[in-house]
């Protein structure tokens, strides 16, 4: 959830996982440079695109210069070692791909419809089951979320400003979300 518009992110490798962490960056408007000895198809199309910079070298300490945020993906664990050493040293957030504990953050897996992001992660322990989970609820989620959205956001520009106490306004918006019919009403809920 971290803005990353126009922040250079530095990647280091270039094959499927790197890819996979380069879609999710431009995603977020990141200006991707990607390092990486080799580089497979997906990423040298994105390079002719202009749509990321990428530098086809071995890794070297000075290609993390300017960098925001770096994502490790090399498939040489001594050279992601050394990636990720660099980056803590200069207090770069770091993703490591094959080591969640180099890592200063994890990956979560999510999907995005409309403004609405669901992420799911579990810590590192089984990123197959945070997948799986993740497409469970994407099959799952109601119908019409994006519009109870839309009218809870508009509503709120009035209730923020209302003088209204916090218990009432959660109130009133609990009753908005509960007459859409989409979710559980909140007191069919158990804890
Ligand atoms: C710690 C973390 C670091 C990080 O942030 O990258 C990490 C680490 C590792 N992943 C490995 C394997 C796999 N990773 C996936 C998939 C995803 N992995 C992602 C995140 C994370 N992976 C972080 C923790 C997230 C969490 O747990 O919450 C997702 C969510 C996001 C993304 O990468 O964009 C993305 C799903 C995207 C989507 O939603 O589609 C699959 C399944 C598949 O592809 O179907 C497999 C094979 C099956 C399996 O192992 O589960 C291996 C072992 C490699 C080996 O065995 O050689 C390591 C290294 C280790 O565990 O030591
Ligand atoms: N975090 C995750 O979700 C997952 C992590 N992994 C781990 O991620 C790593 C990468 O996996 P893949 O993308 O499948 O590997 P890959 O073999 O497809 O790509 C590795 C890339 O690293 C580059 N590379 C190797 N040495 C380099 C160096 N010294 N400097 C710069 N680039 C270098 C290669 O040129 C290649 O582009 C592996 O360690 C794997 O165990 C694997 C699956 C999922």
């Amino acid at each position: 959830m971290m803005n990353l518009k126009e922040k250079r992110c530095v990647v280091v490798g270039a094959g499927g996982v790197a890819t996979r962490k380069v879609k999710s960056l431009l995603e977020c408007e990141a200006q991707v440079a990607v390092v990486s000895k080799r580089a497979c198809s997906d990423i040298v199309r994105l390079a002719q695109e202009g749509k990321i910079k990428l530098i086809e070298k071995s890794f070297s300490p000075e290609d993390l210069d300017g960098a925001f945020l770096v994502f490790v993906a090399s498939d040489d664990p001594i050279t992601n070692r050394l990636a990720a050493m660099e980056a803590v040293k200069r207090g770069i957030p770091v993703n490591v791909a094959d080591s969640p504990e180099l890592s200063t953050f994890l990956v979560p897996s999510y999907f995005r419809k409309g403004h609405l992001t669901i992420s799911v992660s579990t810590g590192g322990k089984s990123p197959r089951l945070a997948r799986r989970l993740k497409e469970w609820i994407k099959s799952n989620i109601p119908s019409g979320v994006e519009e109870l959205l839309s009218k809870l956001e508009k509503e709120r520009t009035f209730v923020k400003k209302s003088g209204l106490s916090m218990e009432e306004k959660v109130n009133f918006y609990d009753e908005i979300i509960d007459k859409s019919g989409i979710l559980k009403k909140k007191g069919d809920i158990e804890n």
